[in-house]
């Protein structure tokens, strides 16, 4: 098996390695077997969280002044570093999350690929060329960067969404204090390793490991933060947001999905059943954007049904270390915990169990945090399974006699994010692209799984509407500056 080394990682604040005055770490450990311990974190206070924010803040003029093209060739920097060290980031991603290593590779790869996309943001166009009512005035407008940028990221996606949140920050001239989940900032760490190597001048990125409540919290609200950029659960990001809002700070939420797929009755139900099961177990289920609602006409509810039962029979579950395992653990005892009580809630309030249900307790799981791969079906609009977000590899079938109730059942939710369709009729397609309430319309194609160079985001309660990647990150982080010259 693979192994990383055990280690402590420290706090980056201004150029150093350095640890908290707290003096307190916490341990890491690997969730799919406990008795491995990834590393140590700091505990990081207050105090910690102002410093950082002071170097943050102390190197904004000089960061702002480089030229795009400059801050672009630091980016360049740290993506051949990360690419460098591939490996050894993506494994730590495993071990410390627990998605499989395949998976963790393609999401350092994703990584280095988002920094290349934003350094070659530093030499493109920034404004517009506006006609000015006066003949003899020139109107355009130009961007600023907001200042000093906070960013709170999850667990989820550990290397990848703090990659695309600080790369469009710095590339428009914005300083950075990240605050990583508590539960994968380790990998953070390895990240801000490279940002660290690539020379960046101090003060222009730092790191501050700890709790959400402490850390986080103090990201939120402290007075020199201009903006905060926020990915995790509904209950944080609006809470984030009311902080940040108080203070007239600028703020993007982005939290959870309830994500459907709908099978009509004319799909390649091979196709749909492929989409469905990556979708919506792949990472166990702990995507955002993952399939959890699967709404299936009634014509091919049973075809579907079985053939998707019979590919998840096939589903290797086990350390994503070890070679051949598809799906690993949940990546915390606390998930694991959250996605059981859903469980149970299922059974409870009369959803049918078709498959999985138990955490596993085998020899070879015993130690982590497996559950299976969970299906089930009866489910109604009303159940708590089919309303909250859970997180973890459960998908509920919903059968429909019409597309019509399908599209009716598929926006029956407070979420937003993401949702697709299975069907190679054009009519349906049009209908579900233009009627469906999301911000990530897929045809044909899972749910999850989202392209670098392409606006994301979510409608209702998923986002706080504005939109993260591509060339939409520009709105987020920069205000327009609107010139009239004479
Ligand atoms: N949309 C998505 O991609 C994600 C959604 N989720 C959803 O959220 C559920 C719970 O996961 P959880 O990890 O607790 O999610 P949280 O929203 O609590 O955590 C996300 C980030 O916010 C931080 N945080 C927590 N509380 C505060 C606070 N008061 N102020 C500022 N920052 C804070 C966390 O820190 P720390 O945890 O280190 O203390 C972490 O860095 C999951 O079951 C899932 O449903 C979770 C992760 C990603
Ligand atoms: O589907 C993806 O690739 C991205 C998912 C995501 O952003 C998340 O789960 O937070």
């Amino acid at each position: 098996m693979l192994k990383t080394e055990e280690k402590s990682y420290l706090n980056f604040i201004n150029g150093n390695w350095k640890a908290s005055d707290s003096g307190e770490t916490k341990e890491v450990l690997n969730p799919a077997d406990r008795n491995d311990v990834v590393g140590f974190i700091q505990r990081s206070t207050l105090d910690d969280v102002n410093e950082a924010v002071a170097s943050a803040k102390a190197a904004k003029e000089s960061w702002r002044k480089l030229s795009g093209n400059d801050r672009g060739n630091y980016l360049y920097k740290v993506a051949n570093i990360l690419e460098s060290r591939l490996d050894d980031v993506a494994e730590t991603l495993t071990r410390e999350m627990g998605k499989t290593l395949p998976e963790a590779k393609g999401e350092t790869a994703r990584g280095v690929a988002i920094l290349r996309y934003y350094a070659g943001e530093g030499l493109r166009e920034v404004g517009d060329v506006i006609p000015s009512t006066d003949s003899k005035g020139i109107m355009y407008t130009t961007r600023t960067p907001l200042g000093v940028v906070g960013v709170i990221t999850p667990w989820n996606f550990p290397v990848a969404i703090p990659i695309w949140k600080m790369a469009p920050a710095l590339i428009y001239g914005n300083t950075v204090v990240i605050k990583p989940a508590t539960e994968a900032a380790a990998t953070a760490a390895k990240v801000i390793e490279c940002f660290a190597e690539a020379g960046l001048p101090d003060g222009v990125v730092n790191m501050v490991t700890g709790s959400g409540s402490v850390v986080g919290e103090r990201l939120a609200d402290h007075p020199d933060v201009n903006g905060i950029s926020f990915t995790g659960s509904d209950k944080t990001g609006k809470h984030i947001g009311q902080v940040a809002l108080a203070r007239g700070a600028k703020y993007q939420l982005e939290m959870g999905g309830k994500n459907p797929v709908i099978v009509a009755d004319d799909a390649d139900l091979d196709l749909a059943v492929k989409a469905t099961i990556s979708g919506g177990l792949s990472s166990t289920g702990q995507k955002c954007t993952a399939t959890s609602r699967v709404i299936v006409q009634s014509a091919v509810y049973d075809t579907f049904k079985e053939k998707l039962l019979s590919k998840i029979e096939e589903l290797t579950i086990g350390n994503g270390l070890e070679d051949g395992n598809w799906m690993g653990p949940s990546a915390s005892e606390s998930q694991l915990e959250t996605v059981l009580s859903y469980i149970e809630k299922g059974k409870e309030e009369g959803a049918t169990l078709l498959t999985g249900g138990n955490r596993l307790t085998d020899a070879a799981y015993k130690d982590g945090n497996f559950v299976e791969p969970t299906v089930f079906e009866n489910v109604n609009n009303d159940m708590t399974i089919a309303k909250e977000e859970i997180f973890g590899p459960v998908l509920a079938l919903i059968k429909v006699d019409t597309f019509e109730e399908a599209m009716k059942l598929a926006n029956d939710t407070e979420y937003g994010l993401s949702a697709a369709v299975f069907t190679e009729n054009i009519r349906k397609m049009l209908t579900f692209i233009d009627d469906i309430e999301v911000g990530l319309v897929r045809v044909n194609a899972e749910t999850a799984g989202v392209e670098l160079q392409a606006p994301f985001g979510g409608m209702k309660s998923s986002s706080s509407h504005s939109r993260e990647q591509g060339r939409a990150a520009i709105e987020f982080f920069t205000s327009i500056k609107t010139v009239f010259i004479k």
